[in-house]
């Protein structure tokens, strides 16, 4: 554990650190070292996926962390991609990543996007569930899923996610689902919470970055932790890693935080739906 970075409590009791690095896109050789140095860094979330092609990475960089650290520190989340909806095909999916990120129980393990044309996200859903009977993995929730799909998983199985992971950033701020998210003790962690960079050139945040000393990426960072809202900002630049994760010893008064709520526009930086 990092004591600097705060942790958020899901509905399941399990606990995670506000803030974890992603790596979509990050290209697999690239990815063990990427891991090590946001590990070195202080971060102790990594938000990984099927998808993305660097689980064997992210596992890499986590083994040479528990030469020394321990495993409770970290926080490990993948994700089961659109292929592999239903429920055996899930399992078979899951048994993969693991053997991919050579752990022995995950963390977080999420459905990717409920794709709800092939109509199989209920049974995923009971997989993982069943995974977590298991013991396999600690806590397990969903990704793009709007309120009717949220709705259904709880309707059919009694059971709701403990997070959703959405696209949210000032230009997207998913404030009806935020909404939902609260009433239903289902925690909101961020995609692209920078808008893959589309944020960070707003005048808006660049004069709010000027008048505090911070970085525009501060900012909007910051500007999501005060909303409770969890991140996973990804960047390949040392840097970067660093300085994103430095969101703890300043806050935006209630001015900065109006101004950066009033920037919402709906914009996506990357897909709106996979169906
Ligand atoms: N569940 C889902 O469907 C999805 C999940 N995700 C997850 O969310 C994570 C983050 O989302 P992502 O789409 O990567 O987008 P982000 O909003 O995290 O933005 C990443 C971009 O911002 C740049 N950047 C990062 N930090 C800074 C900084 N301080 N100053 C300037 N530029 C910066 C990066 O460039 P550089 O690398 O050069 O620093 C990169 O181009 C992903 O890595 C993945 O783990 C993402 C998409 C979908
Ligand atoms: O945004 C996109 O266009 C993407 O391809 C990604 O969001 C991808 O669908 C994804 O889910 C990454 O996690």
């Amino acid at each position: 554990m990092n004591p600097s970075v705060p942790r958020a409590l899901l509905a399941d009791g399990s606990s995670l650190d506000v803030i974890g690095y992603g790596v979509y896109k990050i290209p697999p050789e690239e990815t063990e070292q990427l891991c090590s140095t946001a590990l070195g860094a202080g971060y102790r979330l990594i938000d990984t996926a099927a998808l993305y092609g660097n689980e064997a990475g992210v596992g890499a960089a986590v083994r040479s962390y528990l030469s020394s650290g321990e495993r409770d520190d970290l926080f490990i989340t993948s994700k089961v991609w659109n292929d592999d909806h239903g429920y055996d095909a899930t399992l078979r999916a899951f048994d993969a990543t693991m053997d991919r990120i050579g752990l022995d129980q995950l963390d977080l393990y999420l459905i990717h996007w409920p794709v709800p044309s092939k109509g199989l996200y209920v049974e995923s859903w009971r997989a993982l569930n069943q995974l977590r009977a298991d013991g396999r993995v600690r806590s397990v929730g969903v990704s793009n899923f709007q309120e009717d799909h949220l709705r259904r998983l709880q309707d059919e199985t009694g059971v709701r996610p403990v997070l959703n992971q959405i696209e949210l950033h000032p230009y997207l701020q998913q404030r009806a689902l935020r909404d939902f998210h609260a009433e239903n003790g289902i925690l909101t962690q961020a995609w692209s919470p920078l808008g893959r960079g589309t944020a960070l050139t707003d005048p808006v945040v660049g004069d709010i970055a000027a008048q505090l000393g911070r970085t525009p990426a501060q900012v909007v960072l910051r500007w999501h932790l005060q909303h409770d809202i969890l991140t996973i900002p990804k960047s390949s630049s040392p840097e970067r890693i660093s300085s994103n994760l430095d969101i703890f010893d300043f806050s935006l008064d209630d001015g900065q935080l109006a101004a950066l709520d009033a920037l919402d526009r709906d914009q996506h930086s990357g897909s709106a739906n996979r169906d």
